[in-house]
């Protein structure tokens, strides 16, 4: 959901009673918000994937709307980290604008019972109107725990519904209590502010514990041990200290390798119908202006970005599966080691990953990092990690300037591609090594972090999470994406070429100029006006240098051409040092505003956005600076 819907909520909210959703995180939270509202909210298997609010809607079988709110897993009401904070003063009512909600949904994972209770017992220690789900009833059930509803709902004061957050209808049960229980609570007085929080001592947290075993011998008989769980067999492979990081290699070869050799049919496919698009609109339009913008503009600029949806959506098949499957948090601690030499914490290991994706959601999940020089390096070097949207540069360059040849098992361009990421990663290791020596940082922070049971991906999961981002990427593509690329057509049409002047027009016009100027601080590092050009739209966002190089191409080409693949057009007109070095920038260089504005958004200053922009457009020109340098020599 956008933040404008959840402002409009945030409104809406108002009126609406509304009901928070708390819980130890990984408890099924956000799969019980998605199915009561429809949203499309993240859901995967590690805890601390939430780490902001969240708003919907639903309408009660008794016709009542009322604005439902996901939270941050949480411990205890006494937070550790930020996004653990967040729900705290979410549920003290402290949000500028937002009152206490109406009812709490206390979500409690049924399968860890003991585990979980802490937090009801505090929750219902505020004396508050409650509801108790007890998630992932399914897997308790197959597990054979047999938990006695009507004696837990006896001990808590409140009602317990079964819920499955991973079924259709798994919410019911929960959605035919709510009415019901924001009756109850609209007659009971809740202060339209609290404060939750008091000094804990040992005495509380035993006293606590003592209520929780009492509980549970009432609710839950004891399960007879049986043979070991599967989880536990498997771990002694995926966790074993020689055989886990080769796991964890092979895994990520597999992924890189993936990309291009299972897209090449659609990714053609799609190349192919561009291509005739092009064709069609050439020889049934007159030529003219219009006609331009839609071949040079659109077709070959943005159109020539979604060529690269498939691969993006393999890329994101294994993340989905991977961070559904459990396996993540088991990847941090066998990186913990590696990782705290280096200089960081091993809680970094997750949103470093999530920075694979997109670096944004990778930068907030650093709310679960408690210490901030951690926290603030991680940040610092999570754009470093190539995010989905170079995609679209590595493989149109490699599929440039790579022979498609295999070597033994190993396909060239997977194998390029590979090596990509992994200067991503070095480069992160080293600056994140330089602050280490920097702030004398020598503190090891042992990590902890709980391990969720291994899960079956989930198909249905899977499914959605591939339609959201094939929707994001076209939606990408056919807003900003091809507004930059309209934008730069205009600019590389306008002025026209004086009657009679030798050359392609596109040298007269506006972004012939601008580029001819950029190209004295780019020509060192082996970048052509082409390219110069290209890299300004981009600073937006890293995809739209693909479209604008199209559009770019487009217009240098004689007259009547029709756009040609941009691929065989930049293999033809670059150095093999040119594509390198231009593969070396995007490694490093920060081009992506969103990035920049979140950084600012989660250390509340301009400070750490400038500072990273510098160091980061400095680390892209040295690198580019040297391959190109290095490749003419050996080249030559
Ligand atoms: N089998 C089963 N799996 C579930 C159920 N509910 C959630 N899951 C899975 O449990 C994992 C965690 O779900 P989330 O909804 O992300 O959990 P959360 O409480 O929002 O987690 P945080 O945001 O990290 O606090 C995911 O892999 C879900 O697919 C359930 O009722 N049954
Ligand atoms: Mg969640």
């Amino acid at each position: 959901m956008s933040d404008t819907v959840a402002a409009t909520l945030g409104e809406l909210k108002q009126r609406a009673p509304s009901v928070a959703l708390v819980g130890n995180p990984n408890c099924g939270k956000t799969a019980l918000f998605n199915l009561l509202t429809g949203a499309r909210q993240k859901v995967a298997n590690y805890a601390g994937v939430t780490v902001e609010r969240k708003m919907g809607q639903v309408r009660l079988p008794d016709g009542r709307t009322v604005s439902v709110i996901d939270l941050p897993g949480t411990y205890s009401l006494r937070p550790a980290t930020l996004d653990e904070q967040v729900t705290l003063e979410v549920i003290e009512g402290r949000r500028a604008g937002e009152d206490v909600p109406d009812l709490i949904v206390a979500v409690v994972d049924a399968t860890n019972l003991r585990m979980n209770l802490r937090l009801v017992l505090e929750l219902r220690a505020l004396g508050r109107p409650m509801v108790l789900a007890l998630n992932m009833a399914d897997v308790a059930r197959d597990r054979g725990l047999a938990i006695d509803t009507a004696a837990l709902a006896e001990e808590l004061g409140c009602p317990v519904v079964e819920t499955v957050g991973v079924r259709n209808d798994g919410h019911a049960q929960l959605l035919a209590q709510l009415g019901p229980s924001l009756t109850a609570a609209a007659g009971q007085h809740v202060p339209a502010c609290i404060n939750v929080s008091e000094e804990t001592s040992l005495d509380n947290v035993l006293a606590l514990q003592q209520q929780v075993r009492r509980i549970l011998a009432r609710v839950q008989p004891p399960v007879v041990a049986g043979k070991p769980r599967l989880d536990a067999q498997l771990d002694r492979w995926v966790m074993h200290p020689v055989v886990g990081p080769l796991l964890l290699a092979v895994l990520l070869f597999i992924v890189f390798q993936a990309v291009f050799s299972w897209a090449s049919v659609p990714t053609d496919l799609i190349d192919s119908g561009m291509k005739a698009l092009g064709a069609w609109v050439s020889e049934h339009m007159a030529a003219g202006p219009l006609r331009s913008l839609i071949v040079d503009g659109a077709i070959a600029g943005a159109g020539s970005v979604l060529v690269f949806l498939p691969q993006i959506l393999i890329l994101f098949a294994f993340i989905l599966v991977l961070e559904d499957s459990g396996y993540l948090p088991r990847a941090a601690f066998l990186l913990d080691t590696l990782m705290g030499k280096v200089g960081l914490s091993g809680r970094a290991f997750i949103p470093l990953l999530s920075s694979f994706a997109c670096a944004v959601p990778g930068i907030m999940a650093t709310r679960t990092i408690s210490n901030w020089k951690d926290r603030l390096t991680t940040i610092m070097i999570a754009p470093m990690m190539t995010c989905s949207a170079r995609l679209p540069v590595y493989a149109l360059l490699i599929a440039a300037f790579v022979p498609d040849t295999t070597m033994g098992p190993f396909n060239l361009r997977g194998l390029t591609l590979f090596a990509l990421y992994l200067a991503g990663v070095l480069g992160s290791v080293l600056v994140a090594w330089l602050f280490k020596r920097l702030w004398h940082k020598s503190r090891y922070q042992p990590l902890m972090l709980e391990l969720p049971p291994y899960r079956l991906p989930s198909l249905r999961n899977l499914g959605l999470g591939l339609w959201e981002r094939a929707r994001i990427f076209v939606r990408r593509v056919g807003t900003i994406i091809f507004a930059l690329t309209v934008v730069l057509w205009f600019l590389a049409t306008y002025p026209a070429a004086p009657a009679g002047a030798p050359g392609a027009a596109i040298q007269y016009s506006f972004a012939g100029h601008l580029g001819r100027l950029l190209e004295i601080v780019f020509a060192p590092i082996g970048f052509n006006w082409q390219i110069a050009i290209a890299l300004v739209p981009g600073m937006a966002a890293r995809e739209v240098v693909v479209g604008a190089l199209g559009t770019v191409y487009a217009l240098s080409a004689a007259d009547d051409a029709v756009a040609d693949a941009l691929a065989p057009v930049i293999a033809h007109s670059w150095s093999l040092a040119t594509a390198l070095s231009l593969l070396a920038w995007f490694v490093f260089a920060p081009q992506c505003i969103s990035t920049l504005a979140t950084v600012k958004r989660e250390t509340n200053s301009w400070r750490y956005p400038a500072a990273m922009a510098i160091y980061l457009f400095a680390l892209a020109y040295l690198a580019a600076f040297v391959t190109y340098r290095v490749t003419l020599a050996l080249t030559a």
